[in-house]
């Protein structure tokens, strides 16, 4: 597998404050990744070392297997960290012709990216006539223009109603699905859920987690319990149980988190026989919002 873009033991301190933490990580061709985090945990950072903008403190990063110096890999790179400043009394054919010219690139492809962030239609209307929502997907086509290997976007929904936000993720998807790489920053769960295939979790600019969305969601679930007595018996049941990873209390509650598929109905019958009746026995998978409360709560 290509990669196109690894980081090892980056580092960044503003003064004090430690932006981003030995952070390392790798970017492989065709997928698309998710930097999550709340606000503040070095995501924006993290973007503008690799783009150059930000000076790292430490620690290394490579484009395209060290290939290409920094400076040839960024042509092959589109990227949106900040609103781009578009002409208002401009239309959004002539801006990305503006664009085209400054960057020295061929405007063949204005069309066709107009058409890629659904503003072909639109593309004789003048920018300062655009939504909130058709601005950010001007700036997506504007990052497109060359046709990069890789498309970066800080935060690519900030700001936007619900329909412009469905709009943009939709974008991504097709974007991704044409085969371009697809790097965004975003402190939204369901965001990284619903258009990434990997994640890389941070806080206070350390790593979390990191690896396919789908496998942070594949945990087994978990049981709560409830006995009305004999609860020591019931944890050390559970704790002699193969299919049981840990039991923890939690207020009035038993709960048993597993690592391997069990039913209710089983975990039930089975302790029944060994003389304990349960007053209450529910089967949970926890919420990929529940994982990331506990690994930023954790850590
Ligand atoms: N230029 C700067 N000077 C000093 N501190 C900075 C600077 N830029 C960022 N920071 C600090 O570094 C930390 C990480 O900020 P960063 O913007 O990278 O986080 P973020 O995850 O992108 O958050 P947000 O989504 O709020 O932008 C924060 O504590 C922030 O206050």
């Amino acid at each position: 597998m290509e990669t196109i873009l690894s980081l090892k033991n980056l580092d960044k301190k503003y003064g004090k404050v430690h932006a981003v933490n030995d952070l390392s990580f790798d970017i492989q061709k065709g997928n698309v990744y998710g930097i999550l985090g709340p606000n503040g945990s070095g995501k924006s950072t993290t973007l503008g070392i690799i783009l150059n903008v930000v000076n790292r403190t430490s620690g290394e990063f490579s484009w395209f297997d060290g290939k290409l110096s920094t400076h040839e890999a960024l042509k092959k790179v589109g990227a949106i960290i900040e609103r781009p400043n578009f002409y208002p009394y401009m239309t959004a054919a002539q801006n990305l012709s503006l664009i085209c010219r400054i960057k020295g690139i061929s405007t063949e492809k204005i069309d066709e990216k107009l058409t890629t962030v659904n503003l072909f239609e639109r593309r004789n209307s003048k920018f300062s006539t655009f939504s909130l929502g058709m601005k950010q997907r001007l700036a997506i086509a504007s990052a497109l223009l060359n046709d990069p290997e890789i498309l970066i976007l800080d935060e690519p929904t900030n700001g936007l109603d619900p329909q412009g936000i469905h709009e943009i993720r939709e974008i991504i998807k097709k974007i991704a699905a044409n085969g371009t790489t697809i790097l965004l920053a975003s402190h939204l769960l369901d965001e990284v859920e619903k258009v990434c295939s990997h994640v890389v979790v941070i806080r206070k600019g350390v790593k979390l987690y990191s690896g396919r969305v789908d496998e942070m969601t594949a945990s087994k679930g978990l049981f709560e319990l409830k006995v009305d007595k004999d609860e020591e018996k019931l944890i050390s049941l559970l704790e002699s149980h193969d299919a049981i990873l840990k039991v923890t209390k939690e207020q009035d509650q038993i709960i048993a988190t597993l690592n391997d598929e069990i039913s209710a109905s089983e975990i039930n019958s089975l302790l029944f026989k060994n003389g304990l009746v349960l007053s209450h026995l529910v089967k949970r998978k926890p919420s990929l919002e529940q994982q990331f409360l506990d690994l930023t709560k954790n850590n």
